[in-house]
Formats: C-alpha cells, structure tokens, sequence
C-alpha cells in the first residue's frame, strides 16, 4: 500500500515514517511539511540517517502518488490535507486531536466521499481501556464519582487530551448523557460541593511524558482507577498502520479504531 505521511518533522510524523519503512508491505510514497519549515526539501529519513528517496514536500499534490494519508498535524492542517484527499481521492487516517465541533463535520462530510480512519488514540491499550470503561460505568452508575486525569508532553497543545474526552465520552454514553452536559472541565477557588453524575477532568503537562491516562470511580470507603501509560509514541504508529491496512479494503465511510480492531 502507498502511503503518505503529513507531519513528516513531527513527533508522530518520524514514528510513522520510521514505521512505513520498517514495514514489508507500505511503501513510502510521499511526507508532508509546512511551508517555511526548514525540513521542507530534506530526505524523509535525513533523521534516521538514511536516504528513502522521498522528500517532505509543502505541495499537497504529492498526496495524488498515496492511496492512504496518516496525519497527525493540527486541526487546521488536516483539514487542508483532507480536502485534497476528497479530490484526489486519497483514503485518510486522522491522529490529530483537538478539532471544533465544525472540524468534525468536515471529517464526517469527507467520509462521504473517501474512507477515513479518525481516533483519538491508535494505540490497543487504550481502545480496550475504552471498552473497559463503559462495563464499569454501566456497573459503578450510582454511588460514584468519575474523574478523568490524564499527563502529557510540555508540548502538547490541546487540553484535555483527545483520548481523556474519548474516555469521559464512554463513560457519559455509557449512562446515556451527552458528555458536554455533565462535564466539569476545571476548578479553581470556591467550587462548591462536587454535583452528582458529573465528570470531572484534570491535566498535567510537563517534560517528555509520552501519555497517561486515569480514569477514577470513587466511591465510599473504595475507589476503582483504569489507567494506560503509553510508554512510547511506537504504539500509535503501529495502531495508525494497522487503521491503513484496514481501510484498503474500504472504499468510503467514516472508522474509529473500535472498528479497525473489532473490538
Ligand atoms: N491519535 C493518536 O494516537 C495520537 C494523536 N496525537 C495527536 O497528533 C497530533 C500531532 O502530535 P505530535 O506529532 O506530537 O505534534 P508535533 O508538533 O510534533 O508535530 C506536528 C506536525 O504537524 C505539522 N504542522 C503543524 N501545523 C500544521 C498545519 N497547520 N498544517 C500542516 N502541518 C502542520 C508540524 O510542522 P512543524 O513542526 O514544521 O510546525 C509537525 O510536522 C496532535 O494533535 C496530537 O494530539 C499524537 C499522538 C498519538
Ligand atoms: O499529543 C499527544 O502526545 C497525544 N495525543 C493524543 C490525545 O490527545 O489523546 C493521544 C496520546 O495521548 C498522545
């Protein structure tokens, strides 16, 4: 399969590209830069001290060499990316996080017209963990607490994490709520008593953390914690391939990794 890479100098960006070319059966056809970055023009594997013959390139044209896009960029990039997947007829899997409620309309819209993987979290651990959590919900409705705590890179831009919505949104589904109703997003000062059946979150950033992810049912005289630490960025490329595998057998529609790993 012929796959392009967006964000080809970033964090996720060098994991995927490193991954593609450690794998027999993706070749690397094209990687994606900004204009202005100073990678544009370079090898795609300069970082790894090798040649592949491709270079990150500012022109979207080169997606039309891919039959699969993997972008892990910025809300705005990938929807720049994803209108010229829909013309070129590109599949796409979406890494990013942090898109608007009219972000993910135009995911949704695309996928009418090209197969797209989107998820917060490509990793296995976390789509169980996902799975996991809407059992404990279910069981643990009454008489708990639910808090959602999740730690981060300095560099990470978007908070909560897309993964920390995901999972305050299986615990929400799981009760048959809308997340955006029940969530208590922050506190600071004189919040009051904790309100029954809300979900509460809680982010640090600091140094080089790859990902953790908490999520508590207290309740009295006990509490349950879920968690996943991802130990490295390797688990999300390997979990983003596998979402491109997976959609050559897919013309149009829009997958989550629920559905890439039928679980
Ligand atoms: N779904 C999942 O499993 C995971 C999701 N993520 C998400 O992936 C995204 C990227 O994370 P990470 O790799 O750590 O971030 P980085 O900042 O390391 O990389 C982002 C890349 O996107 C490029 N970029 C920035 N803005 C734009 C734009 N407007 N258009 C096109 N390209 C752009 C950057 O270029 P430059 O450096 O030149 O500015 C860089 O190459 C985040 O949203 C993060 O939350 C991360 C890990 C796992
Ligand atoms: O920015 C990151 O690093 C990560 N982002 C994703 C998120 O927002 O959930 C996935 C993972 O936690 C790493």
């Amino acid at each position: 399969m012929r796959i392009a890479i967006a964000g080809a100098n970033g964090r996720m960006g060098r994991m995927l590209v490193e991954a593609v070319l450690e794998s027999a059966d993706l070749e690397l056809v094209a990687a994606l830069g900004i204009s202005g970055s100073p990678e544009v023009g370079q090898d795609a594997g300069t970082f790894l001290g090798r040649d592949t013959g491709v270079k990150i390139t500012d022109d979207l044209e080169a997606l039309a060499r891919a039959e699969c896009l993997i972008d892990f960029t910025r809300p705005e990039g990938t929807l720049a990316h994803l209108q010229a997947c829909v013309r070129l007829g590109v599949k796409c899997v979406i890494g990013t996080t942090g898109f608007d409620t009219a972000g993910k309309h135009a995911i949704q819209e695309a996928s009418r017209h090209i197969a797209i993987v989107f998820a917060p979290n490509m990793s296995v651990g976390v789509n169980a963990v996902l799975k996991l959590l809407g059992m404990a919900a279910r069981l643990l409705e009454s008489g708990y607490d639910v808090e959602v705590f999740e730690a981060h890179h300095r560099n990470k831009v978007d908070a909560p994490s897309g993964t920390a919505l995901a999972m305050g949104e299986a615990v929400a589904s799981a009760w048959g709520k809308n997340l955006e109703d029940i969530a208590d997003w922050a506190r600071h000062g004189h919040t009051g008593v904790r309100q029954d059946g809300h979900i509460g979150f809680s982010v640090a950033r600091g140094g080089d953390l790859v990902g953790d992810h908490t999520v508590y049912f207290c309740g009295t005289g006990e509490r349950i914690e879920i968690t996943h630490r991802a130990g490295s960025r390797a688990t999300y490329a390997q979990g983003s391939l596998r979402a491109a595998r997976y959609l050559a057998r897919k013309e149009k529609g829009l997958f989550d990794m629920q559905d890439v790993l039928a679980i």
